[in-house]
């Protein structure tokens, strides 16, 4: 249980301690922090508010014990990682109760993603080896109009205190895809994890102490990020912001100073379905991708673009499975939750209602009770509705009935967001031919949008932030490129990437 055997030196009373200085402690601020469970909307557990004094006190300690760590032998350090990701395994079952309470995740969903979480760690330690042993050697004349007579070694070298901001929807596996790449390089950790969620975090920080690193080294400070997110952001002692949320990453990235940041935003993805597609395959694959945590993943398919002459048999595939969705609490692995708050069910229902003002189609009846949505397929959505556009980041997923390719590709290309996307079509040429054509980090072919498995690349989290956390060389690397992946599926269990809209 959350709380108790290993897990109890977290808790003070009713509220979770803070992790730094390699001690659970007390905020002197006096005050906490509630979470409210999404499903009974009552207070299910409370943590720190720390103060500026004390995010203060954590960043000069951080930077003390990364001068070690990083000299530290790379082996050791993979060492000590492959630990706490054995340690986090062990301990699923509370963390996963963390989440259920939390985030109101499924149960089975929960428990995949602490054991998902360890095999990352253990995953980025070992190629975090491979990657970090190498180096460089250059030579002059390689350049028009050297002689041979400079040579460069070039290592890798890490940055120093990573701030890690995880999003509430994987509190435990977005936290540790910034943690584990950031110690296997020889940095020190400083997480802010989102305020529901919190507690999952802390439990998982507590894998990592128990696992033995050094004191200072992790730290985990909450409170609100409308409080203390902009002293943590521009705080001096910060080398690098890890960031995966919502438009919060824009206002970051605003003010951030001159360090390299990782920002994983928002998604709009599109699936586009051609007049050839397999439609039992592309039905199965968006009520999966729109509907699986109840929309609240920035992988979600959340545009479905279809070709008119197939799009009523679509929708009417689409809708026999939206019938079969259970609908109900975590406990009983339900797959429609209650998304995670009030403000983000009301957020929700603000686009429903103007979808319903502007005439779209609504194949089931519109049900809420609470922070509970029922599934909700819109037919007909047109451009000037605002669900053609925005983020739900809950249960509903918009159809709009396209004439032409172009048209799909066009509709997915003027969006503000860039994360992933979606073709279904038997026709593999014009698959890659779209893939190509949409402005999308990633392209699915014949299968929804995803991030796993997790070592495929997804622009931050993985090894790409290894790159970027530790290559001195050139940290900004990202901000010349944008990466392309075009993945062709011949199951549905695949993977995915994004391009760094805002980078
Ligand atoms: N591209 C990707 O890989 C992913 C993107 N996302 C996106 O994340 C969004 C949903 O997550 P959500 O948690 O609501 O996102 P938010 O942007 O609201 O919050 C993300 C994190 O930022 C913190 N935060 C809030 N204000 C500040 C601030 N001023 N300074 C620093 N940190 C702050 C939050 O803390 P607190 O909770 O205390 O407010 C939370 O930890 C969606 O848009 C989704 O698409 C989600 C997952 C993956
Ligand atoms: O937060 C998200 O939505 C994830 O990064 C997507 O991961 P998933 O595709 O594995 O759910």
């Amino acid at each position: 249980m959350a709380g108790t055997g290993v897990f109890a030196e977290i808790l003070d009373g009713d509220v979770y301690k803070y992790y730094a200085e390699g001690e659970w402690k007390k905020s002197s601020s006096g005050k906490t922090v509630s979470i409210i469970n999404p499903t009974t909307r009552k207070p299910q557990y409370k943590v720190q508010a720390c103060t500026q004094e004390e995010v203060n006190k954590v960043m000069d300690t951080a930077k003390g014990a990364q001068k070690s760590w990083a000299k530290t032998p790379l082996w050791k350090r993979a060492e000590l990682l492959h630990r706490a990701a054995a340690i986090l395994k062990e301990h699923k079952a509370p963390i996963a109760e963390c989440l259920v309470k939390e985030i109101a995740k499924p149960a089975k969903d929960s428990v995949t993603e602490v054991v998902r979480s360890g095999d990352l760690i253990s995953y980025c330690a070992e190629d975090g080896v491979r990657i970090l042993g190498e180096g460089k050697f250059l030579v002059s004349d390689s350049f028009p109009g050297n002689e041979r007579n400079k040579y460069c070694l070039s290592s890798k070298v890490p940055l120093g205190v990573v701030l890690a901001i995880p999003p509430f929807n994987y509190p435990v596996n977005l936290a540790v895809s910034k943690v584990a790449p950031a110690l296997i390089a020889g940095n020190a950790i400083v997480l802010k994890p989102p305020t529901q969620g919190a507690v999952a975090a802390l439990h998982m920080v507590h894998c990592f102490h128990l696992a033995g690193f050094p004191k200072g080294l992790i730290n985990c400070v909450t409170g609100k990020g409308s409080e203390i997110g902009d002293f943590l952001t521009m705080h001096p002692g910060v080398n690098c912001i890890s960031f995966t949320g919502g438009d919060t990453g824009i206002a970051i990235s605003k003010k951030a100073g001159m360090i390299p940041l990782q920002m994983e935003l928002g998604g709009k993805d599109a699936c586009i379905v051609l007049a050839d597609a397999d439609l039992d395959l592309a039905a199965a694959n968006i009520v999966k991708g729109g509907f699986s945590y109840s929309g609240q993943r920035c992988t979600a398919v959340k545009v479905v673009l279809v070709m008119e002459s197939v799009a009523d048999t679509l929708v009417g595939k689409v809708n026999a499975k939206v019938s079969k969705l259970t609908v109900g609490p975590p406990e009983e692995d339900c797959d429609i939750t209650s998304v995670v708050s009030e403000s983000s069910a009301n957020f929700i229902e603000g686009l429903v209602m103007d979808a319903k003002e502007k005439g779209a189609t609504f194949c089931q009846e519109y049900k809420r009770e609470g922070n509970l949505i029922w599934p909700l397929l819109l037919d007909h959505v047109r451009p000037d509705m605002r669900i053609a556009w925005e983020e739900p980041f809950g249960p509903v997923l918009p159809v709009i009935r396209i004439t032409s390719v172009e048209e799909g590709i066009h509709h997915c290309n003027a969006s503000n967001f860039g994360l992933q996307g979606s073709v279904f079509t038997k026709d593999i040429n014009k698959a890659m031919l779209i893939s190509d054509a949409m402005e999308t980090g990633t392209v699915q072919i014949n299968s929804a949008p995803a991030r796993g498995p997790d070592h495929f690349p997804f622009q931050d989290p993985l090894l790409q932030q290894i790159f970027m956390v530790i290559d001195l060389c050139w940290p900004y690397r990202s901000h010349y490129t944008l990466p392309k992946n075009i993945i062709n599926f011949r199951d549905d269990n695949g993977p995915s990437e994004a391009k760094p809209r805002y980078a």
